[in-house]
């Protein structure tokens, strides 16, 4: 069964324990978290001292996905804050694998992100020392987006590398995830979804929440 992970994005930032509690209660496996730095992509969200004010009203999981230029400038104000899965873009670092270890010099579980437009043979070499790829089905930087058709191609191949190199690796799929193609994204191999506006657009969060849980 895929895990979920609700990204907080589209929730009202105003009462964010309370939309915490919401995906909580609803069975949530990890809370996403979109931290976009007006550079890497064009919007704004927070940083550290939010997610470190959140972390302290759930004990589901934060998953960290971090759309700022140069993340290695911030990763122990990140782990320090909270997070228990560091995702950075393989487009935001120049020294993706010199990342990748210091994430996991913390003992924190790490994720590479790649943008729609980037191919699955810029991360062959660090497959073998990462928890997580992120397949971005939008381009980052805003919710609410159409999941991008030809993903789908990019998920079954990295699915395929997964299984045939045994990698103990998880795919997790970010963007345009909606209850109408959800069985459809799980199908390809995808272990973690990340559900935005598909989760906190509905009138009734929890209730939403399980029902992609029981997808
Ligand atoms: O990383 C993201 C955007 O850059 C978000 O996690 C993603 O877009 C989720 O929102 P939605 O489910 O509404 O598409
Ligand atoms: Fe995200």
């Amino acid at each position: 069964m895929a895990k979920i992970s609700p990204s907080i994005l589209s929730a009202d930032f105003s009462n964010l324990k309370e939309e915490i509690g919401k995906v909580e209660e609803g069975g949530a496996d990890f809370i996403h978290l979109d931290v976009m730095d007006g550079i890497f992509v064009p919007n704004i969200t927070f940083g550290p001292p939010v997610i470190k004010k959140i972390k302290a009203v759930t004990e589901v999981p934060f998953d960290v996905h971090l759309m700022i230029d140069r993340p290695e400038r911030y990763i122990e104000d990140f782990i320090v804050a909270g997070a228990d899965i560091i995702t950075v873009h393989a487009e935001s670092t120049t020294h993706l694998h010199r990342t990748i270890q210091y994430i996991k010099s913390y003992d924190k579980k790490v994720g590479v992100a790649l943008n729609p437009s980037t191919s699955l043979e810029s991360i062959e070499y660090v497959l073998e020392d990462i928890d997580m790829v992120l397949i971005m089905t939008v381009n980052p930087g805003f919710g609410g987006q159409s999941f991008i058709p030809a993903m789908k191609r990019k998920i079954q191949r990295l699915r395929k590398t997964i299984d045939d190199n045994n990698l103990d690796i998880k795919i997790e799929v970010d963007g345009g995830v909606k209850l109408d193609n959800a069985k459809e994204i799980i199908d390809l191999g995808v272990d973690i979804l990340v559900v935005g506006s598909g989760i906190y657009g509905a009138e009734d969060v929890v209730q939403r929440t399980k029902m992609f849980k029981n997808i």
